[in-house]
C-alpha cells in the first residue's frame, strides 16, 4: 500500500481573472475547488495514474469534512485524524497572467493527535512506500518528519520526503527512498545561488552523501535531474506546452516517479514518467490524468506500466 501524510492540507480554491488589482473588487472568470496539500495532491495523481492510496493527515471544521468527501471521489482512500479546533484551511490560487497564492496557517495539532498519527503508521510493514509531503504548521517541531523516520526505522518501507530546509535535512540520516527538493530549495540548505546542471548535480550529491537513497531536483520550465542509488545521474528536459498552473507540478512529479519505479522497478523510467507528469499538470488547470501524461510521453506508454 502507498501511504501520504499531509498535517496542514487544505482545499485549494483556484481562481482566473484578467487581472489582479490590491485594493479593488477583482472578479473571477473561472473558479473550482480542489482537495489540496502536498501529500493529498500526490495521492490524487497516484490515482489517476493507477495507484490507490491511503491519505493521512489532520483535518479539522466543515473544510475537513468537504476535504475527504472529494478525496473519496478522486478515488483515494482518507484516513485523517479529525481536530477539535479551527477547520481545514482554504489556499486561495490566484492566475491572473502570474500566479499568486495565499495559504491559511491549519488548525493546532496537538501531541494527542501526532499520538493518533504515530498509531495509524505502525501498521505499515516491508514494501509499502510512505509519502511525507508538504509544510508543517508553524505549531509543530522542525523534527516530527525525523521522529516519524526512526519509528518506522529498520522496517524495509520505502518513504519519499518532499519537504524543505531543516525538516529534509534531519531525516537524511534514516535514508528515505526519494526526496524532491527543487533547484531553489537545493541552493537554499546550503546556503548558495546553483546556477548549472554541475553545481546542480554536485549539491544533489552532498544530500546522497547526507543518507538519501535517490535525489531529484526538480527545476521547473527547466526539467529535472536525478542522481540514482546506483550512482547514475539522469538529465531530462520537460516536453514543450503552455503552462496553464504551476501548483502541484511538483507533487505530480513524485506521484509519476513513485508510480514508474513501482510499475517497473527502473530508475529511468521513474524519472521519465515523473518529469512528463509534473509537465502535464502544468499544462493543465489542475493535476494531470492519465491521458493528459501519456500525451506527453515519448515512449508507449505500457512501457511505464500504464
Ligand atoms: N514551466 C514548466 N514547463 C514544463 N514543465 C514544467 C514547468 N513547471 C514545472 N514543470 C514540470 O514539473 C516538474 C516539477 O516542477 P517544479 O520544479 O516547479 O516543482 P516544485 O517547485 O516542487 O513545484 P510546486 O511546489 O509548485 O508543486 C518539473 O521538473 C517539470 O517536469
Ligand atoms: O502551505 P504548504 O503546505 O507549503 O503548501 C500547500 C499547497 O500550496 O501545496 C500544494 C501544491 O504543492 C497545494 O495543493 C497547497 O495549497
Amino acid at each position: 500500500m502507498i501511504y501520504t501524510v499531509t498535517f496542514n492540507p487544505s482545499l485549494d480554491y483556484v481562481i482566473g481573472a484578467e487581472k489582479l488589482e490590491p485594493g479593488k473588487i477583482n472578479r473571477t472568470t473561472r473558479e473550482n475547488i480542489y482537495p489540496g496539500g502536498k501529500g493529498n495532491n500526490v495521492s490524487v495523481v497516484l490515482s489517476n495514474l493507477g495507484h490507490k492510496s491511503k491519505a493521512l493527515g489532520f483535518v479539522s471544521g466543515f473544510t475537513g469534512e468537504a476535504l475527504e468527501k472529494m478525496l473519496d471521489d478522486f478515488g483515494c482512500y482518507t484516513d485523517f485524524i479529525q481536530l477539535d479546533n479551527g477547520f481545514t484551511r482554504i489556499n486561495v490560487k490566484i492566475n491572473a497572467g502570474e500566479e499568486t497564492e495565499i495559504n491559511g496557517q491549519g488548525p493546532k495539532i496537538s501531541e494527542e493527535a501526532i499520538g493518533k498519527l504515530y498509531e495509524k503508521l505502525d501498521v505499515l510493514t516491508k514494501g509499502d512506500v510512505l509519502v511525507l509531503a508538504g509544510s508543517i504548521p508553524n505549531t509543530l517541531p522542525e523534527d516530527i518528519y525525523e521522529r516519524i523516520m526512526a519509528r518506522l526505522d529498520g522496517r524495509g518501507i520505502r518513504i519519499v520526503v518532499d519537504a524543505t530546509k531543516d525538516l529534509l535535512m534531519n531525516v537524511l540520516k534514516y535514508h528515505p527512498f526519494l526526496i524532491k527538493p527543487n533547484n531553489h530549495e537545493l541552493g537554499d540548505m546550503f546556503g548558495v545561488q546553483l546556477e548549472t546542471d554541475e553545481e546542480i548535480i554536485e549539491y544533489a550529491g552532498k544530500l546522497k552523501e547526507m543518507g538519501a537513497r535517490n535525489v531529484l531536483i526538480s527545476m521547473a520550465g527547466d526539467g529535472a535531474i536525478l542522481l540514482d542509488e546506483h550512482g547514475k545521474v539522469y538529465q531530462g528536459r520537460p516536453p514543450k506546452g503552455e503552462v496553464l498552473n504551476s501548483v502541484g507540478a511538483g507533487d505530480s512529479m513524485v506521484a509519476g516517479f513513485v508510480t514508474g519505479y513501482l510499475n517497473t522497478g527502473d530508475y529511468e523510467k521513474a524519472f521519465e514518467l515523473g518529469i512528463a507528469t509534473g509537465s502535464a499538470s502544468a499544462f493543465e488547470y489542475w493535476l494531470a490524468e492519465k491521458e493528459d501524461v501519456v500525451k506527453l510521453l515519448k515512449k508507449e506508454p505500457e512501457l511505464y506500466g500504464l
